[in-house]
């Protein structure tokens, strides 16, 4: 995104999360315009005192004219305060939309676009990003119309009063012009880095705080704190840069205003030598220079906002712009109660370009049977589960459900009849009772306790003090291994999906935890079709059929006892897992 086609996007985008809030814009509008009013009028009350009052001596009039300068001064705080504060209101509702349509959108997006994104990085373009434009939706920006007016007006006006005077102080302007543009390129480069570098930063407070326990282990602190203070230090350089163009930006505007107020005074003195211009008309003058002044450092400001906000915006439109590539088609169909028959038909699947991970990939999984795959890492187990809940999108071939190609329904209704357990336990923040209920928020408190009940959880969960409602820190560091995973389970059971994924949902567990475990699973597969990938070969053997894969390849499938008999792949894998029964089978 370019330039001018930038700006445009940027105030497209603003605009249309202002819409509905016109009577407020407009009142604020309304106040801006009695601003410009009352300042335009002002030093025409010093030019009355000056060239009318004081040489007739009208001591009668100074009360008045006094009252009517306290006055305006009063209306024009009134309508300063009146403008800032809708304002704030529209620009608050404005920024707060934005904000929810950019979380919405990015949650819409695929998984591929988190492997590409960091999540420090996303974090600050919903955060600190999103609050750079909210300065731009306020009343200054409101104001540059309004500043635009009175500089309309007075220009005129001085044009009229002295127009040589007047030509002499606008020879100054193209200087402001090209020194605004000169810097306003560079200003924007400059804040660009600083929010690329804000975002590096927030990358490694999200990775290294919540990889915490990794750091300790290692007694690491002491050089993340170093990586930290360099990432520090460049976030101040890239900071201390853009402010440096900004600051130097005011102070050279100051120095072209001075030489127009130089112009003034000089050549308003000679006129006024030479009787053409008032003392009056002199004081005026300088206070219109000074009201000239107010639009040009405004704008001056504005450039340097708007800079700021473009740099901020280019960073929340790339996200916007970005479509997920798995979405649901315009005529997909919500997929029917599934009995869970799959079929992979002649599947090519690669996570990046030309690193195949499934090649003419072929496989069925039976409803409501027990199938399981295994493979040695990196075979391709994972991508297969992947698949089915259409995280990813095949490049080539068909997934069935039921008879239903995957992409032709409806994301929502295929993931709603899916369950993944999987060794990574992800829980929220949030108590135990949240936790289960993720997958139907409405349970009732009976069936959740039912599920804690069939998945072993019920007893830990009522040793808390708490008990449902004991809040679980962050990814439920309070809980252990096999607690979460147990949680897990409840978790699927009270989803009561027709398909449930285990992906290596016991690996990582002691013996008694899995036997808990399996006792909870056996109470959940039943009746389902179920997919279980599993290292140890120990866990499938009751399974209905397993499924052997390498390299992306399907190469063995039939039961425990059969596999075993053809002496293939499952075999070997068998007994490298289970040397002493090798040994008594030899
Ligand atoms: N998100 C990803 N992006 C890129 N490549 C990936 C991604 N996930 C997996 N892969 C690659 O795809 C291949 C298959 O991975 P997959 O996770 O399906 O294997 P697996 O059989 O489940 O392995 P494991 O038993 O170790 O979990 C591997 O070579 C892996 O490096």
């Amino acid at each position: 995104m370019k330039g001018r086609k930038q700006f445009a996007e940027m105030f497209k985008e603003l605009l249309a999360q202002a819409s509905g809030q016109w009577p407020l814009i407009l009142l604020a509008g309304a106040a801006i315009v009695g601003i410009s009013v009352l300042e335009f009028w002002i030093p025409q009350f010093t030019k009355v005192v000056i060239d009318q009052l004081i040489p007739d001596r009208r001591y009668d009039a100074l009360l008045e004219i006094g009252s009517c300068i306290v006055g305006a001064a009063l209306l024009l705080g009134f309508f300063r305060f009146c403008s800032s504060y809708m304002m704030t209101l529209v620009s608050q509702r404005a920024i707060l939309r934005l904000r929810n349509k950019l979380y919405r959108h990015t949650l819409s997006l695929d998984l591929k676009f988190f492997e590409r994104n960091r999540t420090g990085d996303l974090m600050t373009r919903l955060t600190g990003d999103v609050n750079q434009l909210q300065e731009l939706v306020s009343a200054d920006t409101l104001s540059i119309a309004a500043d635009f007016f009175t500089f309309i007006a007075v220009c005129g006006y001085l044009l009229y009063v002295d127009w040589e005077l007047a030509l002499l102080l606008m020879s100054t302007f193209p200087f402001l012009f090209y020194t605004s543009r000169f810097f306003s390129r560079r200003i924007k480069s400059a804040y660009r880095t600083v929010r690329q570098s804000s975002a590096e930063l927030s990358n490694h407070l999200q990775d290294t705080l919540s990889g915490i326990r990794m750091i300790k282990s290692f007694a690491n602190e002491h050089e993340e704190a170093q990586r930290f203070a360099g990432w520090s230090e460049q976030n101040r350089n890239a900071t201390v840069a853009a402010s440096r163009l900004s600051a130097l930006f005011s102070p050279i505007i100051d120095v072209l205003n001075s030489i127009g107020m130089v112009f003034v005074l000089l050549f308003g003195a000679w006129q006024a030598m030479r009787g053409r211009l008032t003392v009056g008309d002199i004081v005026a003058f300088l206070a219109y220079l000074r009201l000239l002044q107010g639009p040009i450092r405004s704008f001056s400001r504005m450039v340097s906002r708007i800079q700021q906000s473009a740099a901020a915006y280019e960073r929340i439109h790339e996200v916007l712009m970005t479509l997920p590539e798995v979405r649901n088609k315009d005529n997909a169909v919500a997929l029917p109660v599934i009995q869970g028959d799959i079929f992979f038909d002649d599947v090519d699947f690669a996570y990046e370009a030309n690193v195949p991970v499934l090649q003419n990939f072929h496989l069925r999984i039976r409803a409501n049977q027990v199938t399981a795959l295994v493979g040695s890492s990196g075979s391709g187990k994972s991508t297969v589960a992947h698949l089915i809940a259409r995280l990813y999108d095949v490049q080539k071939g068909v997934i069935f459900i039921d008879g239903h190609p995957l992409d032709e329904v409806t994301l929502e209704s295929l993931r709603r009849q899916i369950g993944i357990v999987s060794q990574d336990v992800i829980l929220l923040n949030g108590t135990i009772r949240d936790n289960i209920a993720y997958g139907k928020p409405d349970a009732s408190p009976e069936e959740i306790e039912a599920a804690a009940r069939a998945a072993n959880a019920q007893e830990f969960i009522e040793a808390f003090p708490d008990g449902y409602d004991t809040l679980i820190g962050e990814r439920g560091v309070k809980l252990s291994g096999g607690q979460k995973q147990r949680l897990s389970i409840a978790r699927a059971l009270l989803k009561n999906p027709r398909l449930i994924i285990l992906d290596e949902a016991t690996a990582a567990l002691d013996t008694e935890s899995e036997q808990l475990i399996q006792k909870a699973l056996s109470r959940l597969l039943p009746g389902r079709t179920c997919l279980v990938i599993a290292h140890r070969l120990s866990t499938i053997q009751h399974a209905d059929r397993i499924v052997v894969l390498e390299k992306g390849q399907v190469v063995e499938t039939g039961t425990h006892e059969a596999l075993l008999r053809r002496s293939g792949r499952y075999k070997t894998l068998y007994d490298m897992q289970f040397p002493q029964t090798a040994v008594e089978t030899a």
